[in-house]
């Protein structure tokens, strides 16, 4: 299949467009500088590409830069994805957008549904939502995710596993909760609505087990490394969202995602986050 990909450059895109290159498909990489999302009419360069499914997860991924340039939020995370839904329906090309948990207020404790009503807290939760709706008008498909992490690009986990292992400090935010997302699960979670053919509408897509906080993924890497090397299990200070001054967005507490809807496409739940981060850990002490 020739499958096009965006955001090749960032954590998800990489690492679907390794994903599917391994899988023997065909993948043309469609990066910044092949098709900038900032520039209107730039899903023009899909009019004549021989494609059979686009994946879509380039955005703006950085919410104090959403805060500072709306407009540019608004072009990249809605307007363009839009753009780019309107040509894959009238070409007959399939399409998979990529969301974000952060749709949600997170103000209720639980598990939030797709049918549930997103009410963002930050521009980039507003434009990442009217995104997703001018994708699924064009009968596209949206994976929303959370908390990616992979061996593509350092995310958190990196952070903590980095500083653990130069003996620093640790510490991490304990009072706001999602599930985590590893970047090789969403690449196969992806397949498995590609060989679906993309059914439109909403998808959840986190890895399942216990909802935690990120100051409970440090633990898990902590409890790792101990397990791993016998040190003592290194302390880490737990944080409040109102102790992080550099998080100008509002960030949504409660965002913990339910995958039934996928796990039916799927035939099988994503597996624990906890079994993820650790295969995830193994692999970074493998290639130190
Ligand atoms: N990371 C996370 O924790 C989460 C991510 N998501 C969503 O998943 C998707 C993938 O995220 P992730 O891979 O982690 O993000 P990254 O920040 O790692 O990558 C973003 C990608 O988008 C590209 N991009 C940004 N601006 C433009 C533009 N104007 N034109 C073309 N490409 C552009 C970047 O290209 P360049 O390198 O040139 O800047 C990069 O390739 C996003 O849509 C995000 O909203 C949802 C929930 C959590
Ligand atoms: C969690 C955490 C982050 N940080 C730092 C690390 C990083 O530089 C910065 C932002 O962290 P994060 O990127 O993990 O947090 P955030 O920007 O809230 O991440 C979000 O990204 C967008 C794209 C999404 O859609 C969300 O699901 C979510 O993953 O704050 C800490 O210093 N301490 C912490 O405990």
């Amino acid at each position: 299949m020739r499958i096009a990909i965006t955001g090749t450059t960032g954590r998800v895109g990489r690492a679907l467009a390794d994903h599917f290159s391994a899988a023997g498909h065909e993948v043309i990489e469609l990066p910044r500088s092949v098709c900038d999302l900032a520039e209107p009419g730039c899903a023009a360069v899909l009019e004549d590409l021989d494609f059979e499914v686009l994946l879509n997860p380039a955005g703006l991924t950085s919410l104090e830069q959403c805060e500072d340039q709306p407009g540019l939020a608004q072009q990249v995370n809605a307007t363009a994805p839009g753009e780019l839904a309107k040509i894959c329906r009238k070409r007959g090309k399939k399409l998979l957008h990529f969301s974000t948990d952060y749709v949600f207020d997170g103000v209720a404790p639980g598990l939030r549904r797709e049918e549930d009503p997103p009410s963002p807290l930050s521009v980039y939760g507003r434009t990442k939502e009217q995104g997703e709706r001018a994708v699924v008008a064009e009968g596209g498909t949206v994976m929303r995710v959370s908390w990616v992490f992979g061996p593509e690009k350092p995310a958190f986990p990196d952070q903590i596993l980095a500083k653990a292992l130069r003996g620093e400090e640790l510490s991490a935010i304990a009072d706001k909760f999602s599930l985590p997302a590893y970047t090789p699960d969403i690449a196969a979670w992806t397949e498995g609505l590609l060989k679906a053919d993309m059914p439109g509408g909403i998808f959840h897509g986190c890895n399942s087990g216990p909802v935690t906080s990120w100051h409970g993924i440090a633990l898990e890497i902590t409890e790792f490394l101990h397990k791993r090397t016998g040190q003592p299990q290194a302390e880490v200070r737990k944080l409040s969202l109102a102790e992080m001054p550099a998080f100008r967005a509002v960030r949504p507490r409660h965002t913990a995602m339910a995958t039934d809807k996928l796990e039916t496409v799927l035939g099988k739940a994503p597996r624990d986050w906890r079994e993820a981060v650790r295969q995830h850990l193994e692999a970074c002490l493998l290639s130190r």
